[in-house]
C-alpha cells in the first residue's frame, strides 16, 4: 500500500499494491498498521458504509460535529467519482481549502479524510458504488452540511449544474460562513 500526503496535512491518498496473475488480481484494501504509520496517530474505525448512485448524483458536503466527528476512508468499487474533502477546522492554515481526487474501481485509489473535514462526491460514471469506513457512529443529531456550490469554496464538480442530482437536504445546506463548525479543540481526544 503506497500512502502519500496530499496538499492538505493529514489528508492521505492510498494506492493499494495490485498483484496480478492468470486468475485475476489480489490486493490488500486496508492496513491499519500502514495507516497509523503514515498518520502518526491512531484511528479506530467502527462503521462501514456503502452507497450506490447514478451519474450526476452529488452527495455532500457532509460532516458530523463532536462528539461524533468522523474520519473517513473512502474507496470506489464500481464506477468513478470525484471525491472532495474540505478543511473546515477554523484554526487551520488551510481552512476552506479542498482536496479533489478521482476515485474509481479502475484506479483503486482511496482517500483518508480526517475529522474536521466536510466530505462529498459526484458520480462521473453511469453508476458508482462507494464504500467508506468511519471512526465514529452515525448520529443524525450531529449531522451537518455545507452547500456544494458555495462560491467561497469554488469547487469544480466537473459536470454542468443542470446535470447534478442532489437530495433536498443537500440543495439547501448553509454556506461555509453560515455553517456550524468545529470548536477549536483536538478532534481526536
Ligand atoms: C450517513 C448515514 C445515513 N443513514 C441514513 C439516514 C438517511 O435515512 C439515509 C441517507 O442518508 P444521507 O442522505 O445522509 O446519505 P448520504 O448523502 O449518502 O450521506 C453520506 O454522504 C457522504 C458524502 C458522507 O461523507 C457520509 O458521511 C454521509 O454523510 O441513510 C444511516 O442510517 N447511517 C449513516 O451512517
Amino acid at each position: 500500500m503506497k500512502i502519500t500526503p496530499t496538499q492538505i496535512a493529514d489528508v492521505l491518498l492510498l494506492e493499494p499494491r495490485v498483484l496480478e496473475d492468470s486468475r485475476g488480481y489480489f490486493m490488500e484494501t486496508f492496513r491499519l498498521d500502514a495507516l497509523h504509520a503514515a498518520l502518526g496517530f491512531q484511528v479506530g474505525f467502527v462503521q462501514d458504509n456503502e452507497s450506490c448512485s447514478r451519474c450526476g448524483v452529488l452527495r455532500g458536503l457532509h460532516y458530523q460535529l463532536p462528539p461524533f466527528a468522523q474520519s473517513k476512508l473512502v474507496r470506489v468499487v464500481a464506477g468513478c467519482v470525484l471525491d472532495v474533502a474540505v478543511d473546515i477546522r477554523r484554526e487551520s492554515p488551510t481552512f476552506g481549502a479542498c482536496v479533489s481526487t478521482e476515485l474509481s474501481a479502475e484506479n483503486k485509489r482511496q482517500i483518508f479524510i480526517p475529522r474536521g473535514f466536510a466530505h462529498g462526491f459526484v458520480v462521473l460514471s453511469e453508476v458508482a458504488v462507494v464504500q467508506y469506513k468511519v471512526d465514529n457512529y452515525y448520529s443524525s443529531k450531529s449531522d451537518r452540511g455545507i452547500v456544494y456550490n458555495d462560491p467561497h469554496l469554488g469547487i469544480d464538480w466537473r459536470l454542468p449544474a443542470d446535470q447534478l442530482l442532489l437530495s433536498d437536504k443537500d440543495s439547501h445546506q448553509p454556506s461555509l460562513k453560515e455553517a456550524e463548525l468545529f470548536p477549536a479543540e483536538n478532534l481526536y481526544e
